[in-house]
């Protein structure tokens, strides 16, 4: 998986157009696109953002195989044989900056930023989107999940009803960027070193001619701290019971069972009344696994009605992101090269929130120097110094610029990573570990009334006055060219 070649994971259209381009003499012309998503999902007050250790990886590792081109050259379009040839040699050498992976990202901002010939920036757009847009999805969700368990234990269960096994895989990282604590997934946790944790399954029960044998010789067959399955036939009057026999035999033995496992019924009223007969036995210590389709919905809603559940088990919910199962974000070009000058582009829309904003921009976290807490993010132009050096800086809503408010005692953090520099990878990918605990710290910049479940208040996201004016007046070029 980490040495994969996918050149041609990308849409046809990218090949027509790099082909196009080729023909026309203006493949090799610069361009700098941005990717960034309009609308946050869930309606969550931020997104985690993922996805950039496979896009690196991918970029990486980005060749045309002989495969590739002999497909390449069978394709109805009949690409002339040079452009294969062009193709033969083809190494992405563009400039790259990113969002680092974990970090609370926001709408309209760019997340990702290419600069490069229209050949390289064109093709990877396809791949770059479908990484970012998952995994980050995913990454939100278990968020949001993360937020209501607090400090309760959670596992990822979702490989079953993943979108195919890169979606299993991934998935499960991103949840653990979040702060899922492990994965049932064996080869995520091989590739990735992801804890891995699991308990067992019915039909562990159902093989054996009754419960009580089954457990007992699934205890005994494994190490301390296992996990038993109480529901297959009746949670209170045989699991629990047969649970609390076992707990007592390993007891004897110098063992401890470690969990019992609901995965069916009413799990509040269960896990109160298997809490109190486990309690009462004199086994306080063994913990309460819930699963069974659970999102950050019920698990609020069971903790609410006073659930003894120490341990939740989170699957189809959580990997299919089920409630909103994509994230639309885009990849829009900002900046052209013609006669051989970069100026900026826009890209006009009926609808006001798809008009692109121009330009090639950096994002900067301003944090108050009182508080330490971030206060809005500023989107700017990658000449502008002025918020740079802590200036006096007018923030001002872009689509309703009567929300403004002047900020003045801030650091500034720059958000983008330069991840490429002219194809160079300059960026140490950080562990696993790092990039959970940097999701952690950025998570702690933030008041609570951003990161809330329920509608969240509105982080400000800002572009700067130059961004704004050069927006405003592309918008108006663009309508005085239909009046004439
Ligand atoms: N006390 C509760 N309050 C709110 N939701 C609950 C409560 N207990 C369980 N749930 C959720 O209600 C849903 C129950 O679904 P369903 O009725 O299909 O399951 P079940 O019949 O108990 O078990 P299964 O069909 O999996 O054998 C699940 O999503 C579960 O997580
Ligand atoms: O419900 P999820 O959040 O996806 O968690 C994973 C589910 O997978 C297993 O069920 P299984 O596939 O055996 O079938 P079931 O749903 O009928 O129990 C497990 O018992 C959980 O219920
Ligand atoms: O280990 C478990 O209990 C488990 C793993 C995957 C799916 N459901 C349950």
């Amino acid at each position: 998986m980490q040495s994969e070649n996918l050149a041609l994971h990308t849409d046809k259209y990218q090949i027509n157009m790099m082909y196009a381009h080729w023909i026309n003499g203006t493949h090799l012309r610069k361009a700098v696109f941005e990717a960034y998503f309009r609308k946050l999902p869930f309606g969550n007050g931020f997104a985690v953002f993922a996805g950039l250790e496979r896009i690196v990886k991918y970029i990486s590792n980005l060749r045309f195989t002989e495969d590739d081109l002999s497909y390449l050259a069978k394709q109805e379009e009949n690409y002339k044989p040079e452009f294969l040839e062009l193709l033969r040699d083809f190494r992405f050498r563009g400039t790259m900056h990113s969002m680092q992976e974990g970090a609370v990202v926001f709408p309209n901002e760019p997340l990702i930023r290419i600069e490069g010939t229209i050949l390289e920036t064109q093709l990877v757009e396809t791949a770059l989107l479908n990484f970012m847009n998952f995994q980050t999805l995913i990454a939100t969700k278990a968020s949001r999940v993360k937020r209501v368990a607090e400090n309760d234990v959670l596992l990822e269960f979702g490989t079953r009803r993943a979108q195919e096994a890169d979606a299993a895989i991934w998935g499960a990282r991103a949840a653990y960027i979040s702060g899922f604590d492990a994965t049932s997934n064996m080869l995520a946790g091989e590739i990735f070193g992801i804890p891995t944790k699991g308990t067992h399954a019915h039909s562990w029960v159902q093989i054996f001619d009754s419960e009580l044998e089954a457990f007992e010789v699934y205890a005994k067959a494994l190490p301390d701290q296992v996990s038993l399955l109480v529901d297959t036939f009746d949670t209170l009057q045989s699991g629990v019971p047969n649970a609390i026999k076992t707990a007592k035999k390993l007891e004897a033995m110098g063992k401890r069972l470690g969990s019992i496992r609901l995965d069916s019924g009413d799990l509040a009223y269960l896990s109160i009344k298997a809490r109190k007969m486990l309690d009462d036995a004199g086994l306080p210590y063994v913990k309460i696994v819930a699963s069974n389709d659970l999102d950050e919905n019920t698990i609020f809603n069971l903790k609410s009605q006073g659930a003894k559940i120490d341990i939740w088990g989170v699957g189809t919910q959580l990997i299919t992101a089920a409630d909103q199962p994509a994230l639309g974000g885009v990849y829009k070009l900002v900046e052209r090269e013609k006669d051989g000058k970069m100026e900026p582009t826009i890209k006009i829309s009926g609808n006001p929130e798809k008009v692109t904003s121009p330009g090639k921009k950096d994002v900067l976290r301003l944090i108050n120097r009182d508080s330490g807490k971030a206060t809005a993010d500023y989107i700017c132009f990658t000449h502008e110094q002025h918020a740079r050096s802590g200036g006096k800086l007018r923030l001002f809503d872009p689509v309703h610029p009567y929300i403004k408010k002047s900020v003045t005692d801030y650091d500034t953090v720059s958000m983008l990573q330069l991840v490429f520099d002219e194809g160079k990878l300059v960026y140490d990918l950080p562990t696993l570990e790092e990039i959970r605990e940097f999701h952690q710290q950025q998570l702690n910049l933030f008041w609570p009334e951003y990161l809330r479940k329920l509608n969240p208040e509105k982080y400000r996201i800002n572009l700067s006055q130059e961004a704004w004016e050069l927006k405003q007046k592309m918008i108006e070029d663009y309508m005085n060219l239909q009046e004439e």
